[in-house]
């Protein structure tokens, strides 16, 4: 897996690396120039031809110090660079200084100012206004110049390189802080941050590169966030001479007649995913509706929560999947028996759906219930319905300060619960109570836009829950399910219908099995 940083660890990083005399700030910061340059030619090979003409956009810190660095290397390509400074020379940071002066010796500073989006169409932007650093909304005079180059860029189709993050997008959580400017490319350096993948981060970086400066990977802080990856759990072959009842039961619930479809998404997730058996449990009204419906899937009758007690007495189901089309009334009755009240045993249980919104008025009834085997799967609405306050904290605008982020929110709710909470979007964060959390990205190289369609949700809880009957634990198996859920909308492609997901699911093993 790959690792995310937020702005504080990757300034840790960076002052342990030049604390220990392996490197000095103003060789990170040449470093960081050059992999700019390097990015930029390697994204548009025509600039790397000839040499072209770029508007370098500088802020008061570091950040802008590196784009000192992409001037003077440019220009040494023989390119006519423009350069314009937000803020006073003489508070430049020590090495943001010297490139400072030694791009004095080449060339000129000018005022950033409104005239910028009025000269002559340059061939490349440089956005090195705020990085890491940025540490409140931007206001005022350089929120015109922003939106106004951006305005420019748009129009006149400039290509536009942010260096390390669009400036005004939080590092951490991926928010705007005021205005924010956009990118083709965004240019990271070490290891992406975490805005570039959270909220607006994807949509504003751009095509993200991250460019190694030569900074060493053993000294990785406590608490990262994973950005889950191919392989995330192993090759999930089943074993060559393995029964079925080796590889779990899992056991779904339905709704009524009429509100069958979801549950039975969900158990064809299951079965594909790989449990070895999976039985729907529908009340009897529903019964004839769903035998027509379902062949390799089983049926168990299962009115109330007596029925369920019932059929919990079989130790062999050994992962249970509640919310996707339930309905609130029957979720009442049943999630607490499937969570062990009234003494069956509880197992490994995906929460989804009505399973929640039937504790929107109630959520701490539902958080004494829970147990750290089970998984929580809300969208947006159903994460502010059962943590409300986490929720407005996450949504609160404008953003004021350090922004409070989906990794914040997710793993704030994960602790709370005590279950691992997968909150989803493009950007779906997972969180364990003890503070481990990942990131499955629907974005840049793994977009999967098809994926918003009705039902998608109900075969992710289907996923998770074959995963658990196979004997997965709950964080691993939110994670392998998020990643192939993305995978198979991938694979499939346009015109995608949540049916088609497990139905795709046999291509996207095969080529990770091999
Ligand atoms: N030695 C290092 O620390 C290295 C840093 N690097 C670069 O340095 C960046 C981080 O540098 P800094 O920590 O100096 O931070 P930035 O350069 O991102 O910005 C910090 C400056 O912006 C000001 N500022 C913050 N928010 C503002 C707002 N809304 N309106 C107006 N001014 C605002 C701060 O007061 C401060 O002067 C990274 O993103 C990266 O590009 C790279 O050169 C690699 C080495
Ligand atoms: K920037």
């Amino acid at each position: 897996m790959t690792e995310l940083l937020t702005a504080a660890q990757m300034r840790a990083i960076e002052e342990a690396a030049i604390a220990s005399g392996e490197v000095t700030g103003l060789e990170l910061m040449e470093r960081a120039g050059r992999g700019v340059v390097e990015a930029v030619f390697e994204e548009w090979p025509e600039l790397a031809k000839a040499p072209h003409r770029a508007v370098v956009l500088c802020g008061p810190g570091n950040n802008g110090g590196d784009g000192f660095v992409v001037a003077r290397l440019l220009k040494d390509w023989g390119w006519e660079v423009e350069v314009f400074l937000y803020g006073d020379p003489a508070k430049l940071p020590p090495d943001a200084r010297v490139n400072y002066e030694r791009w004095g010796e080449v060339g000129e500073v000018g005022d950033m100012s409104l005239d910028l989006a009025h000269g002559a169409t340059p061939d490349l932007f440089v956005d090195a206004v705020f990085g890491t650093g940025l540490s409140r909304p931007v206001e005022g005079k350089l929120a015109q110049v922003l939106t106004a180059f951006d305005g420019f860029r748009a129009v006149r189709h400039v290509r536009t390189v942010a260096v390390d993050v669009p400036s005004g997008l939080c590092a951490d959580s991926g928010r705007a802080m005021g205005t924010f400017a956009t990118a083709d490319l965004t240019v990271s350096f070490h290891d992406s941050k975490l805005g570039h993948y959270l909220s607006r981060g994807a949509q504003q970086s751009g095509k993200l590169v991250v460019k190694s400066i030569g900074l060493s990977r053993s000294a990785a802080p406590d608490g990262l966030v994973r950005l889950v990856r191919r392989g995330c759990g192993g090759r999930l072959g089943k074993a060559a001479t393995s029964h079925k009842y080796g590889h779990g039961h899992a056991l779904i619930l339905t709704g009524g007649a009429g509100q069958t479809g979801a549950a039975r998404l969900a158990a064809r997730g299951a079965l594909r995913i790989g449990a070895g058996l999976v039985t729907l449990g529908v009340p009897p009204s529903a019964q004839m509706e769903v035998a027509c419906q379902v062949t390799s899937i089983m049926l168990s009758r299962i009115e109330g929560g007596d029925g369920l007690a019932a059929m919990l007495e079989d130790d062999r189901l050994n992962a249970l999947c509640l919310g996707p089309g339930l309905g609130v009334e029957r979720a009442r009755e049943l999630v607490p028996v499937a969570l062990g009240r009234g003494g069956v045993k509880p197992r490994p249980t995906v929460l989804d759906a009505d399973a929640l919104t039937a504790y929107a008025e109630a959520p701490e009834d539902l958080f004494g219930m829970l147990h750290e085997t089970c998984v929580l799967t809300p969208h947006r609405g159903e994460f502010a319905r059962l943590f409300p306050d986490i929720a407005e904290r996450l949504n609160a605008t404008p953003v004021k300060g350090p922004a409070y982020s989906k990794v914040d929110a997710t793993r704030e709710a994960a602790a709370r619960a005590g279950c691992v909470v997968l909150f989803k979007g493009a950007d779906t964060v997972i969180a364990a109570p003890d503070g481990r959390c990942s990131i499955n990205s629907a974005q840049y190289d793994r977009a999967a836009p098809w994926l918003a369609t009705a039902g998608a949700g109900d075969v992710l809880a289907g996923f998770i829950t074959g995963l658990l009957a196979r004997g997965y634990g709950p964080m691993q198996a939110a994670e392998m399910a998020a990643w192939l859920h993305v995978e198979c909308a991938r694979s499939f492609g346009p015109g995608l219908i949540a049916e088609d997901l497990p139905e795709e699911l046999p291509t996207v093993l095969r080529d990770l099995i091999g």
